[in-house]
């Protein structure tokens, strides 16, 4: 049974997630706050659910043998090392938009809570002071608001701000005119975002290219009195240039959610004029909190124990209605591509992949990453689905794929060809009806195998005799043939023999076989079955 740690606070609904789908689990809640102790225990696990506490380093992802799946109660994946988990095969998945309503919900109270000086209002009045002439706010009806990232979040923000009688213009370079109208927002670039907005709130990822986007050169170029929002990651605003702009004025107030480091024990902004802090509270609400527990461990139960993958960040999704249809191609996938790969002997530059007929139809990006973790595993032993793309673009190996209606007599057929410094190679291969994979053809040559966890490949000329010596040498050192399975261009011609040996043959025999009259090649091939 699959085994999972919670090693943040979640909502306890996905312990009974995981429980009822058939994952054993572990809620650890405290646990990520402990590196140590979750370096010591990772490596039992197969699943590891967090929110944002748990930092899952290439350290921890390192220590962590079986883990297939890190799941985000949440959006923002700043914490995992993806790349680190991608090498290794660990899937990364999120909850995109189970919390994507509260964190814009809160945005909007920020901006209000700014707006009003809210916060410091109430700390005055609690006090005792009755500092009505302090507290002079704006409104924010037919005010600019200005959203940075106009996606999930910002897209919401955007739609409740237009509700409240403000402009809103949006920055976003992945904005589509089409949807910047459903929104109600006027597409915008950055520039004119800085001048024209009386709010300016931020909705996008932290990356190399929206770090410090917020610059002290945007904040000078910034209409004066302007206020900023920032309910999306620590990072976007140049905080040091901000607090300045906050003293001198230029900026009338900010409401910051997130900050350059976190936990914000000490940071330049508090303690600044008209500034409104809150401890990264976005998505801090018993509805979302609930929404994302409950995903994240649906997905991961899904993904351990029927294969199905959504959500991912680092691999093509796999439906759980798709997962049970694509199984025997997986299985045909995985063979094609170690049959090919155990074969590859010279540097790999290329893989093509066809897919024709049904197969074509279905999740094909799946496939093919299956196809080349079955190429690259020969070469190099760690490589998994998930890596398997990552490693092949990280060596400079083209993958090219197609996909075709049926034109021959199999309704079904994917044809891998391998591309090396020497050679082209193909093997192909379909799923019957009864959902077993099939070798069909093997460097153009037709022959129809079934693969075992051994088998013994034979390039030959095609002369009379070569079958009876073949068989004496294997029945003298007492080696059975379970299935022997011959192909040949034509007539005299080059032949390949495919048998399923049971037992394993050793390298003594096979250089016997190797010294047969006729014999071009001799390989023996194993495959997980
Ligand atoms: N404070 C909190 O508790 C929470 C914070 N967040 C954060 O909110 C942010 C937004 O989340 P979502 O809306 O769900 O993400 P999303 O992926 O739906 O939207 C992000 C948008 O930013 C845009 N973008 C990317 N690079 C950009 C650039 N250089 N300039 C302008 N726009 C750019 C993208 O095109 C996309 O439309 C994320 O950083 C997420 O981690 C999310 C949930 C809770
Ligand atoms: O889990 C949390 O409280 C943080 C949420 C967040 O920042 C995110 O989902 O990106």
């Amino acid at each position: 049974m699959a085994k999972v740690l919670i090693s943040d606070k979640l909502s306890p609904t996905a312990v009974q997630v995981f429980k009822d789908k058939g994952v054993e689990v572990d809620y650890l809640p405290d646990l990520g706050k402990d590196k140590d102790k979750l370096l010591e225990v990772i490596g039992q696990y197969d699943g590891l659910a967090i929110r944002s506490a748990t930092k899952a380093t290439e350290k921890v992802i390192a220590a962590a043998d079986n883990l297939k799946v890190i799941g985000r109660a949440g959006i923002g994946v700043d914490n995992v090392d993806i790349d680190a988990a991608t090498q290794r095969g660990v899937i990364v998945m999120n909850t995109p938009f189970g919390n994507s309503i509260t964190t814009a919900e809160h945005a909007i109270a920020m901006m209000f809570a700014c707006a009003r000086q809210i916060p410091a209002a109430d700390a005055s009045t609690q006090q005792g002071k009755w500092e009505k002439s302090k507290f002079m706010g704006v409104e924010i009806t037919n005010k600019t608001l200005g959203v940075i990232g106009c996606g999930n979040i910002g897209g919401i923000v955007a739609t409740r701000a237009v509700g409240l009688k403000m402009k809103v213009i949006a920055f976003d370079p992945f904005l589509s005119p089409e949807r910047a109208i459903e929104l109600g927002v006027e597409k915008v670039e950055l520039e004119d975002l800085f001048k024209r907005a009386d709010f300016i709130s931020l909705h996008t990822p932290l990356t190399d290219k929206t770090r410090n986007v917020v610059s002290r050169e945007a904040i000078a170029s910034m209409k004066d009195g302007v206020r900023i929002i920032n309910c999306a990651r620590g990072g976007l605003v140049d905080e040091e240039a901000l607090a300045e702009a906050l003293k001198s004025g230029k900026v009338a107030g900010a409401a910051f959610d997130v900050f350059s480091e976190e936990p914000a024990k000490e940071n330049v902004l508090f303690g600044c004029p008209n500034i409104v802090c809150t401890p990264h509270l976005g998505a801090s609400t018993s509805e979302a909190q609930e929404n994302v527990a409950i995903q994240v461990a649906e997905q991961m139960a899904d993904y351990l124990v029927n294969g199905a993958v959504s959500n991912a960040l680092n691999m093509p999704s796999i439906t759980a209605e798709e997962a049970p249809r694509l199984t025997p191609f997986v299985k045909l996938a995985e063979q094609l591509g170690s049959f090919a790969g155990q074969l590859t002997e010279t540097g790999l530059k290329g893989v093509r992949i066809e897919y024709e007929g049904q197969v074509a139809d279905m999740n094909t990006r799946a496939l093919t990453s299956v196809v080349l973790s079955g190429v690259l595993k020969p070469l190099l032993s760690s490589v998994n689905m998930v890596s398997a793309p990552a490693v092949a673009k990280d060596r400079g190996i083209v993958v090219e794929e197609t996909r075709r209606e049926q034109q021959g007599a199999y309704e079904n057929y994917i044809r891998l060809t391998i591309l090396t410094e020497r050679q082209e190679r193909s093997v192909a291969g379909t799923v019957f009806s009864n959902g077993k994979p099939r070798i069909i053809q093997i460097k153009g040559i037709n022959m129809e195998a079934t693969l075992g966890e051994t088998m013994l490949y034979i390039t030959n000329h095609d002369k009379p005799g070569f079958i009876g010596r073949l068989g004496t040498v294997l029945g003298q050192e007492a080696l059975n043939i379970a299935t022997f399975n011959l192909g040949r261009k034509e007539a005299g011609d080059e032949a390949i023999a495919l048998l399923e040996i049971d037992g394993d043959v050793s390298e003594p025999i096979v250089k016997q076989i190797e010294g047969l009259e006729g014999v071009v090649q001799t390989k023996v091939l194993k495959f997980a079955l």
